[in-house]
């Protein structure tokens, strides 16, 4: 067997040229006003599991098909994907493990696919007081020379380590942890050492809500999800059950999903693109704003000078970047398009600049932690009128001073990591959703914008809503990387025509994006935060307006 171990290819997601029903050409064109919420964020919506379940009778109903038409297009796309993404050999053991409900059905009907392509498959079905009526009818349209065995679980199937499992046990009817046989055989399944392709979801993961920490739960190399990917993998807790995580088409109905209320998304390129507007050719730098950015302290102008290069490549007009003494030399040489303000301090900032001329100000890198700065971000708080962009040790500042949390001016945008956010917060996380629910209560409670950044960075909008990042690669976790991106989200919150909340999915898409360019000049391993200040400009340029 030949593998190929391709990463999970989100961006190629599937879905026509059209963003929700509504033509590019119409969205490049639609005037942006800064007060508008980002309409056409929905080509990925995250459905629960009820709602998935919903969408499959919508489906069926609007297109007048049964329920084995449906499950006959998810079975025809996973044995596609395993003839020609996996590349099967003939004498490869194929054990297809099947669960009592549609997710065993599905794996039925694949089961016999691959049999009638001529692939050695042995099929298991999982022992069940009741089967679902589509499971019952795949049963019955088993060809003779493909028995189904039932698993003994004194007995489990003997896996050899270059075997295929595909995982049909559990997908989103899962109700409960597994017990009994199911978790016996995943277990077996887990040590196998074979390569795992689980059906929709890795069986024993909830795909919206966190199970017992003992849970039993498949360990997938790959995950082929229906149309739309879920809330669980995009949660580093899920990364070992997951794998990489595939979108396969299957026709679900798009008028039933524009229409199903979501509050978290998978934003897109397809969402994104055209939302940037074009430079106009008469534009002058005043169109797109005079930024201030507060960052630096000794042994830490590295971060001043990212966040000031990514803030000019990403199209700002002006900046103006206040830094302690010391700074002034290495920020004018390191990014001479930038005006400098030095402080009278020489280690730290301690003197709030004048904030007339500003279009945005961001606070944070490389700032450190002293008194004086602590009193700056206090005045900042107080006395700015205009869009903040809070990062690092600013971030720090909020969370050791929660009484500073009070006056953080409606729709500032927040940039911390997770331990930046557990500083915020003042509480650790007991896991990956219950820190959603922490981000959820911080923007209700502030108003203000908050990510936290991660494999899938995620936004949270004041209302709640939450929006994750697509774009981006393991070669950014690396040091200055955070810094590029608030002087990216900083150019953007100076742009006169865009949102917060455009700004925001933008400047976070764009930093992705950037060092996903950067990748093939760099590798992973080579990948630094320089590297990703040079593909900005290419970056936002994909996103631009015609
Ligand atoms: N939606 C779509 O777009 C499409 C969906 N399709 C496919 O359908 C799948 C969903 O099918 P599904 O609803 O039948 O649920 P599924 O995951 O097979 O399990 C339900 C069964 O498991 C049982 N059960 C539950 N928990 C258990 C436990 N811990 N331990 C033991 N038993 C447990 C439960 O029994 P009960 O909870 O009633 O006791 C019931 O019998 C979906 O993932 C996709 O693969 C495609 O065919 C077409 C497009
Ligand atoms: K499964």
């Amino acid at each position: 067997m030949k593998m190929d171990r391709r990463a999970a290819q989100v961006t190629n997601a599937p879905g026509g040229p059209e963003v929700s029903g509504e033509p590019l050409e119409a969205l490049s064109s639609r005037p942006v006003h800064p007060s508008e919420p980002a309409e056409g964020i929905e080509k990925m919506k995250l459905l629960s599991a009820a709602q998935t379940r919903a969408l499959d009778q919508a489906t069926i109903q609007a297109q007048h098909i049964t329920s084995t038409d449906l499950m006959e297009r998810a079975a025809d796309a996973v044995t596609s994907w395993l003839l020609d993404e996996l590349l099967l050999d003939y004498d490869t053991a194929i054990h297809v493990c099947c669960g009592p409900g549609n997710n065993g059905g599905d794996g039925l009907a694949v089961a016999r696919n691959l049999h009638r392509a001529g692939y050695a498959v042995q099929l298991w079905l999982l022992p069940a007081a009741r089967h679902s009526a589509d499971f019952s009818h795949q049963q019955q349209q088993l060809p003779a020379e493909l028995p189904a065995r039932e698993i003994d679980p004194n007995k489990l199937p003997a896996l050899a380590a270059g075997a295929v499992v595909v995982d049909a046990l559990f997908g989103t009817g899962l109700s409960r942890p597994l017990a009994g046989v199911a978790a016996a055989l995943v277990r077996h399944i887990n040590e196998a050492g074979a390569t795992v392709v689980a059906v929709d979801m890795p069986s024993g993961l909830l795909a919206d809500a966190p199970q017992p920490a003992d849970s039993a739960v498949v360990r997938a190399n790959y995950t082929l999800s229906f149309e739309l990917p879920k809330l669980a993998f995009l949660l580093p807790q899920n990364a070992g059950f997951v794998g990489d995580w595939q979108l396969l088409p299957i026709g679900l109905d798009p008028e039933v999903i524009r229409n199903t209320p979501v509050d978290k998304h998978f934003v897109t390129a397809e969402d994104l693109r055209g939302r940037l507007p074009k430079r106009p050719k008469f534009s002058h730098k005043g169109t797109f704003g005079h930024a201030l950015l507060l960052a630096g302290s000794k042994g830490k102008m590295g971060a001043a000078v990212l966040a000031t290069q990514a803030c000019l490549r990403a199209g700002v007009g002006l900046i103006t970047t206040r830094v302690p003494a010391v700074g002034y030399d290495i920020l004018q040489i390191s990014a001479p398009e930038a005006m400098c303000l030095a402080d009278s301090a020489s280690d730290h900032i301690s003197e709030l600049p004048e904030l007339t001329p500003y279009a945005a100000i961001g606070i944070g890198p490389g700032l450190g932690q002293h008194d004086d700065t602590r009193e700056v971000l206090h005045q900042l708080l107080t006395t700015a009128t205009v869009p903040l962009v809070i990062d690092a040790d600013a971030l720090n500042l909020l969370g050791a001073h929660p009484e500073l949390q009070k006056l953080l001016p409606p729709d500032s945008l927040l940039t911390p990591h997770p331990k930046e956010f557990e500083r915020l917060v003042g509480e650790p996380a007991r896991d990956d959703y219950h820190r959603l629910e922490q981000l959820r209560a911080f923007v209700g409670r502030t108003s203000c914008y908050c990510i936290i950044k991660g494999a899938y960075t995620v936004l949270a909008a004041p209302d709640g809503t939450l929006y994750f990042n697509s774009t981006g690669n393991p070669g950014m976790a690396t040091g200055g990387s955070g810094d590029v991106l608030t002087g990216l989200l900083l150019a953007l919150r100076a742009h006169k025509n865009l949102s917060p909340l455009d700004a925001a999915l933008l400047g976070l898409h764009a930093h992705g994006r950037a060092g996903d360019l950067a990748l093939p000049h760099t590798g992973h391993t080579g990948l630094l935060a320089s590297d990703i200040v040079r593909f900005i400009g290419p970056a936002l340029e994909e996103l631009m307006s015609e």
